[in-house]
């Protein structure tokens, strides 16, 4: 039995109690994980994924690599190409999160809009549960997980619940200025995401804490010798080019 307590962003304690409730949160997302919109993944002959061996503790764990950098780096940009180029899926936490949210019945949609609008993190056993199913429902074994872990509640969560379950290659950091990442969610806002956190009153909440708690998971696993570092300012097929080679040297 566990509990998360998490101050949500209007500054109300949000108690997600999971004795039997953890249970009822495991199972409601996992009967919506099927089929799942969030999901991109090559169609390519070429680029055929090996078929899971999620789940199978006798074989050999599935391969994740985490995307991360600012709001509007070009994450889920390049993570596109990736999936056009080698065997990996894509899943975005946000966008599951988006997903969860906008489910008819989520328990959960109105505490994530709090935090998505007001660019707060999301108590890390809604995201992991909706990662993890998600991997199951893909029925592949090459992740790109996109957008998390973005702080030490992520990390720790991922930690307790995943880490021993997949085999993590490294972590892709896209490093882009602040003000780039800021005029590319306003264009991307503009241009029609739909997102309500595109505006700058929530950009600026999104930035305050990408610097002051994703940062330092980046850091860590720098530390660890675990991130590859790609400049995420040049135009987007520059910066795959980058990529590319990333992947290819690492055996991909
Ligand atoms: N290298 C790039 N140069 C210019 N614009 C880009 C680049 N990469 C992405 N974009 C644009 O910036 C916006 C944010 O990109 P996106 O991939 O959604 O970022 P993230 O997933 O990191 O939030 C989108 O409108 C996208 O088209
Ligand atoms: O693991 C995650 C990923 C995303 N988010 C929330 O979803 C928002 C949008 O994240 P996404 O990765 O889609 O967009 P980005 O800010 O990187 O452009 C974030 O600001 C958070 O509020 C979260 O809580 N946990």
């Amino acid at each position: 039995m566990w509990r998360a307590l998490a101050q949500a962003a209007r500054g109300v304690t949000v108690s997600i109690d999971c004795g039997p409730r953890g249970f009822t949160l495991t199972q409601q997302l996992l009967r919506h994980s099927k089929g799942s919109r969030h999901i991109t993944t090559s169609t390519s002959s070429r680029n055929h994924q090996p078929p899971s061996k999620y789940g199978n503790m006798s074989v050999e764990k599935p391969k994740v690599v985490f995307v991360l950098g600012g709001p509007g780096a070009g994450k889920g940009t390049q993570c596109s190409k990736i999936v056009d180029r080698f065997q990996f899926t894509h899943l975005s936490a946000g966008d599951l999160l988006r997903e969860e949210r906008s489910r008819e019945g989520s328990e959960f949609g109105m505490l994530i809009e709090d935090y998505i609008r007001n660019g707060k993190i999301v108590p890390v056993e809604v995201t992991c549960s909706l990662l993890e199913n998600a991997m199951k429902a893909s029925g592949k074994s090459r992740f790109l997980i996109d957008g998390f872990p973005r702080n030490q509640d992520n990390l720790d969560g991922w930690n307790r619940q995943m880490s021993e379950k997949v085999d993590m290659q490294f972590v892709l950091f896209f490093d882009c200025g602040e003000d780039v990442c800021v005029q590319r969610c306003l264009g991307r806002g503009q241009s029609g995401s739909g997102r309500s956190d595109d505006n700058m009153e929530s950009l600026k909440k999104r930035i305050q804490t990408y610097n002051n708690d994703s940062l330092p998971i980046i850091k860590f696993f720098e530390a660890a010798g675990q991130v590859k570092r790609i400049d995420a300012s040049p135009d987007a097929d520059n910066v795959f080019g980058e990529v590319e080679r990333v992947f290819l040297a690492s055996g991909f």
